[in-house]
């Protein structure tokens, strides 16, 4: 082996909510440097691999000072002289220090920043990008999903549902598409204020007005939609992340939503309404519980064919439960993210499994995000074909489209297809 590494070491850094964060750098003997920033999110499934906070777990604002103590001693010691090329020997390593079933003596921020920034060492040390060292050839720009409307666990608001994104859905380039969504984003802003809303943001980058309802939230993209001069399902479409555990009443198995008390059939009803009212929405995330595979499972059933229906709180990026959930039928597409598995092996065998069963996968950001742009390398490699990583503004959200941006220069204009559902058939 001509290279290994040398060390690996962590530090306390700061994530996009102000919360601490591990940034883990991965140094070969050579002195080359692989560098990653770990994100967090906040509507965390309660099946994720944990996120290791001093003074416990989950606690926002809590420092992270014992993963990166982690990283230092054991993790520095047990990967010293190792392949950096053999990424899913690394991991293993990491895994079986760790010895539990959700990483959590170590702690998946620590696992997952030295699993990041170990593909990122062997990238650099190949002088190659990201990736281009982790998907080889062929590959494609995703199409995007731009979270607008805030609300949910994401904004102090009267919206229950999380995430209201907006899509470009044209045969184009990926730079075309995503103008088109910054335009529309900076219309929708006007029609916030015209309609007597505060424009503020919530935590992905979206405005977060104190609307009422969601069906209103779905309203004002139409209308941001047509007055930025697109039509909507034609140019830009809908989709929204219900994340439906938040309003989810485990006792009464009720949905607390919006003012009502909904059994799972109403909601059901509810978002049919929806799908009949604004057909441009073309995918619905997490529309009943983690806590409710009976109803979610009803619901793919019954719509699965008319719309994308995206697993993620039920799944959590684990290949074990992604098993489960395409045994039952659950869904008909994964959300991918990182840090709710904790390495990049495990991810890959996640988006592997989904797409042999003819799931579509969607990588995503998380709510706490950092300037790392690791998705969007890592959504063009595994040729997703879809990234969630939310609006087209602060920084945090931005690097990862403008990192797309650098990447379509790189790949040409050929390499955006926008394989989106239902019509992800290339015929023409
Ligand atoms: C990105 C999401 O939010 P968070 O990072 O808070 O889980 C999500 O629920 O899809
Ligand atoms: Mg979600």
């Amino acid at each position: 082996m001509s290279v290994y590494i040398e060390k690996v070491k962590a530090r306390e850094v700061f994530d996009s909510r102000g919360n601490p964060t591990v940034e883990a750098d991965v140094i070969l003997s050579d002195g080359t440097l692989g560098r990653a920033e770990v994100p967090s999110g906040a509507s965390t499934g309660e099946l994720e691999a944990v996120e290791l906070r001093d003074g416990g777990t989950r606690l926002q604002g809590k420092g992270v000072s014992k993963a990166v103590e982690h990283v230092n001693s054991a993790i520095n010691t047990a990967l010293h002289g190792l392949d950096p090329f053999n990424q899913g020997h690394v991991d293993q390593v990491m895994i079986d220090l760790d010895g539990t079933k959700n990483k959590g003596k170590l702690g998946a921020n620590a696992i997952l920043g030295i699993s990041m920034a170990t593909a990122r060492a062997a990238a650099n040390y190949q002088k190659v990008p990201l990736y281009r060292y982790l998907g080889g050839t062929d590959l494609e720009l995703p199409q995007t999903f731009h979270n607008v409307i805030n609300g949910g666990e994401h904004a102090d608001n009267g919206i229950d549902m999380q995430e209201f994104m907006i899509t470009p859905v044209e045969r184009t380039s990926f730079r075309d598409g995503f103008e088109k969504i910054a335009n529309t984003y900076h219309v929708l802003k006007k029609v916030i204020e015209d309609a007597g809303y505060q424009s503020g943001l919530g935590d992905e980058g979206g405005f977060a007005p104190d609307l009422k309802s969601s069906e209103e939230a779905l309203k004002m993209l139409h209308e941001a939609i047509e007055k930025a001069g697109y039509t909507p399902g034609k140019e830009i479409a809908i989709a929204f992340d219900a994340a439906a555990s938040y309003f989810y009443n485990t006792e009464t198995k009720m949905y607390d939503f919006e003012g009502t008390h909904k059994t799972p059939d109403e909601m059901g009803e509810y978002y049919e309404g929806l799908l009949k009212e604004f057909p441009e929405i073309i995918s619905i995330e997490d529309p009943y519980s983690e806590d409710d595979w009976e109803n979610f499972e009803k619901f793919t059933a019954k719509m699965g064919d008319k719309v994308q229906i995206v697993a993620d709180d039920p799944v959590c990026t684990n290949p074990e439960l992604v098993r489960k959930a395409i045994k039952n039928g659950l869904a008909n597409s994964i959300l991918i993210k990182l840090n709710q598995i904790g390495t990049v092996s495990e991810t890959l065998e996640t988006i592997r499994l989904a797409r042999k069963n003819g799931y579509t996968t969607m990588i995503s950001h998380r709510s706490g995000e950092t300037g790392d742009t690791f998705v969007a390398d890592f959504t063009v490699a595994t040729n997703s074909a879809e990234l969630k990583a939310g609006a087209p503004a602060r920084s945090e959200r931005v690097e990862k489209y403008n990192q797309l941006l650098r990447i379509e220069e790189e790949l040409g204009e050929d390499s955006t297809r926008l394989a989106h559902f239902p019509n992800s058939v290339d015929l023409d």
